[in-house]
């Protein structure tokens, strides 16, 4: 069988600086994605021409800088990461090239073939965060597996992970017996969806 070998990882954005180029709507989509999930994201989009939505969205976060004019190469210098959303394929082709002499990390929208990494689906539930990713196949399945997941699981998920931090905390022994207790604790956590733990 085909399997799917990205390998996920959580970023903190607001220890990163993102570049995102273009601001019509694929570009609203992945800064809009990006600030729901790290409001404090440090971004520079860079479009030629910037929707109204875009401005809308960026002036209640102000890690987001708007710069409305041709994207430059000098755009890639102080950058980590890098979201490519503009209606020039030839344009993201030169970009991508000059991007991985940086090594920078690229995604161009809707362009797999040009990728470093994907975007995916996320659930969050409190300090409870799941990415989904088809590997490309299908970003509608992504969407409604995110949309069952976050129906599936109890609102008080994140009750859940304060009393297990606390648990933690308070556990001694070695890291063995930890190990041994948080698994019996939680074994039968998604059968009756307590946010207390049985103790
Ligand atoms: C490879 C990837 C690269 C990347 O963009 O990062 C990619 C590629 C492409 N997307 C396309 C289309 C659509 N994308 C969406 C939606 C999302 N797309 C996202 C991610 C990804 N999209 C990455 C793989 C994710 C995975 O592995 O599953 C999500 C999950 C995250 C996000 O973007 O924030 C977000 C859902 C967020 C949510 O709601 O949970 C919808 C549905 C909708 O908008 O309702 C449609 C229309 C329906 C359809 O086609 O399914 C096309 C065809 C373009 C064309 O037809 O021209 C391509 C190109 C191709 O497939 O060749
Ligand atoms: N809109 C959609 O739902 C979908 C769009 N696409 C594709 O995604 C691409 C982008 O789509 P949209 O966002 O709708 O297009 P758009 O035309 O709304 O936005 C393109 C953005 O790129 C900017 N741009 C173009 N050249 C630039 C340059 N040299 N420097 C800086 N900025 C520049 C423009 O000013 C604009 O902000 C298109 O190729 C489209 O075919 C694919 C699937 C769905």
């Amino acid at each position: 069988m085909e399997r799917n070998n990205l390998f996920p990882v959580f970023l903190k954005l607001e220890m990163l600086d993102m570049l995102i180029v273009g601001g019509g709507h694929v570009g609203l989509e992945k800064l809009t994605a990006v600030l729901k999930n790290s409001p404090a994201a440090r971004v520079t989009l860079v479009a030629r021409h910037v929707q109204q939505a875009v401005l809308d969205l960026a002036k209640d976060h102000p890690g987001v800088k708007i710069e409305e004019r041709n994207f430059k190469l000098w755009d890639l210098w102080d950058k980590d990461l890098v979201i490519l959303a503009t209606d020039n394929r030839q344009l993201h082709e030169t970009i991508r090239k000059f991007a991985r002499t940086r090594k920078l990390l690229i995604n161009v929208a809707d362009t797999p073939d040009l990728c470093d990494f994907y975007l995916g689906s996320v659930v969050t539930k409190g300090n409870l965060k799941i990415g989904v990713s088809t590997n490309g196949k299908s970003p509608t399945i992504s969407k409604r597996i995110r949309e069952y997941l976050e129906e599936a699981l109890p609102d008080d998920t994140n009750d859940l992970l304060d009393n297990m931090q606390k648990i933690r905390e308070q556990l001694t022994g070695d890291f063995n017996h930890k190990v041994k207790v948080l698994n019996e604790i939680t074994t039968t956590w998604l059968d009756n969806k307590q946010a207390t733990p049985a103790s």
